[in-house]
């Protein structure tokens, strides 16, 4: 395979990932509302472009933290399908580390949205 279709095939599965994140975890597709309903309210309260950047970079760690959460639990399934002690703990933190960001989006927004009512 050529070095452009490698990184044209590369981006192909990269989308085929984010497809089946959206298909196979519930908790995205909430993001996903959560996302919808919060860039409604930036547009109709006519939010600065630095309080966009700001939502855009939350939009994107919790996004991309549930992306890696979801792989984290497809690898522990498939390299320990059994109950395990250490399963748990990875599966535990790998979901932390997307609450973590998720309330640091609710406060973030909170920020940008309470002194404009
Ligand atoms: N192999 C395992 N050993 C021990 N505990 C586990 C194991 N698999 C899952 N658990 C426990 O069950 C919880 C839920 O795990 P699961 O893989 O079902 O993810 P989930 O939170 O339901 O995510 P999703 O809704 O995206 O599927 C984990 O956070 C962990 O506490």
């Amino acid at each position: 395979m050529g070095y452009l279709k490698k990184r044209i095939f590369a981006f192909r599965v990269a989308f085929e990932g984010l497809g089946l994140l959206f298909k196979e975890s519930a908790h995205a597709r909430i993001h996903l509302l959560a996302i919808v309903l919060v860039s409604s309210s930036a547009i109709y309260l006519n939010v600065s472009n630095s309080e966009w950047i700001v939502l855009i970079l939350c939009y994107g760690a919790v996004l991309s933290l549930e992306a890696m959460n979801s792989a984290i639990e497809y690898a522990i399934d498939l390299s320990h399908p059994e109950k395990h002690p250490l399963a748990k703990k990875a599966k535990d933190i790998a979901a932390a580390a997307v609450l973590i960001a998720a309330i640091c989006s609710v406060i973030i927004a909170l920020i940008i949205f309470v002194p404009k009512f």
